[in-house]
């Protein structure tokens, strides 16, 4: 099942052209510069702004085309915005049972305790919003959006107003709904590494257009694509924990690119994780190395190679069909003769795992 969604609008100088098809499961991130069209395009998915010649279809449900235009409030879309609105003179309670009455109980997806306890918000039902603070609050209107039993749920840069700290509270609740709710989540973001964490599918947005529309980990490293050529570019994986060490306190990890090792966290076996290798973290050898201290050495063979300025280069590698990404210096790539299809040795000095 998917999501089509076809809108050209025009404010002011800035004109929107979007022709999308995204899945309608999982998380898909919009990402783009600052007033490439991300908020405008997630307000006419909600049918918060009208532009007519649109057309969105979610699945077999058409909201609009043509003559169709189904308002907001019927197309069971949950939608929280930077700034969450809340009824500021009623509690936390009401406002979600305000949500919850709305929809006849048999349609009802998730109830009050259920979404209580997704966004971790038992503490806070007796309060109001005045008294709440940036992370409270998004947690709550998140939650709020989610007893309305919403099949799509917009969320619009949730996290932008909150400092690194409320943001790392809440990505596990946001990690949770996306693990335990089937409902698919249209994110917007300006952070890399909210998106590196969430999702699933990417919308590369620039100047009103989606420039490129696909699985988060084959965008992230696609040559052609900005993210790979960010100083913080990186690949990203999902994995299964294989092994625990006690002895070394060390945990294996298995992923389409082989094995990796990290240092023992909560995880257990069978768990399954995410993990962020950035390029800078990856240097190339055309032999394994066996007397280095690196752990992490995954056999590999060069896709493509980019010239980032003078002095670096970035390289797209495979390893088995996963793709990774290296940052060397233009001199180690002429040493290494590194060209397409060249076998080396990817040395991963440190994995990040996301979650
Ligand atoms: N009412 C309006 N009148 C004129 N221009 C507008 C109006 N609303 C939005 N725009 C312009 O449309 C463009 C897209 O805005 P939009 O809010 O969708 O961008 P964005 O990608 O969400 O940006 P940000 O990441 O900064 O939130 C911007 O150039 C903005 O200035």
């Amino acid at each position: 099942m998917s999501i089509r969604a076809r809108f050209r609008a025009r404010r002011g100088d800035f004109a929107l052209d979007i022709d999308l098809e995204i899945p309608a499961r999982g998380v898909t991130s919009v990402f783009g510069p600052s007033g490439c069209g991300k908020t405008t395009l997630l307000r006419a998915m909600a049918g918060l702004d009208r532009h007519p010649g649109g057309l969105l279809e979610f699945g077999e449900t058409l909201w609009q085309s043509g003559e169709v235009f189904v308002p907001p409030h019927q197309r069971a879309v949950g939608y929280v915005f930077q700034e969450a609105s809340l009824f500021e003179h009623l509690d936390v309670r009401r406002n979600i049972e305000f949500a919850l009455r709305r929809v006849p109980a048999a349609d009802r997806s998730l109830d009050l305790e259920r979404a209580v306890e997704l966004l971790d918000i038992a503490a806070l039902l007796r309060r109001r919003p005045p008294t709440l603070s940036g992370g409270e609050r998004q947690r709550v209107a998140i939650a709020r959006a989610l007893a309305s039993s919403p099949r799509l749920l917009l969320l619009d840069e949730p996290l932008a107003a909150l400092d690194r700290h409320r943001r790392r509270e809440i990505l596990p609740c946001l990690e949770r709904l996306h693990a335990e709710l089937d409902i698919p989540v249209v994110h917007v973001s300006h952070q890399p590494d909210e998106v590196a964490r969430l999702a699933s599918h990417l919308v590369l947005m620039d100047s009103g257009q989606a420039v490129a529309s696909g699985p988060l980990t084959e965008l992230m490293t696609r040559l052609d694509l900005p993210l790979a050529h960010d100083p913080e570019a990186a690949a990203v994986l999902e994995a299964t924990v294989s092994h625990l060490d006690p002895e070394y306190r060390l945990t294996s990890l298995d992923s389409a690119a082989g094995r990796l090792t990290v240092l023992e966290s909560q995880l257990e076996t069978g768990d399954r994780v995410r993990v962020q290798i950035h390029a800078r973290d990856v240097s190339l050898a055309l032999d394994p190395h066996p007397g280095s201290s690196i752990l992490n050495v995954l056999p590999a063979r060069v896709d493509s190679i980019v010239e980032e300025g003078p002095a670096l280069v970035t390289v797209r590698l495979l390893a088995g069909e996963a793709p990774l990404l290296s940052r060397i210096t233009r001199k180690s790539a002429d040493i290494l003769e590194l060209a397409p299809g060249k076998p080396v040795y990817a040395q991963v000095k440190s994995v990040a795992l996301l979650n």
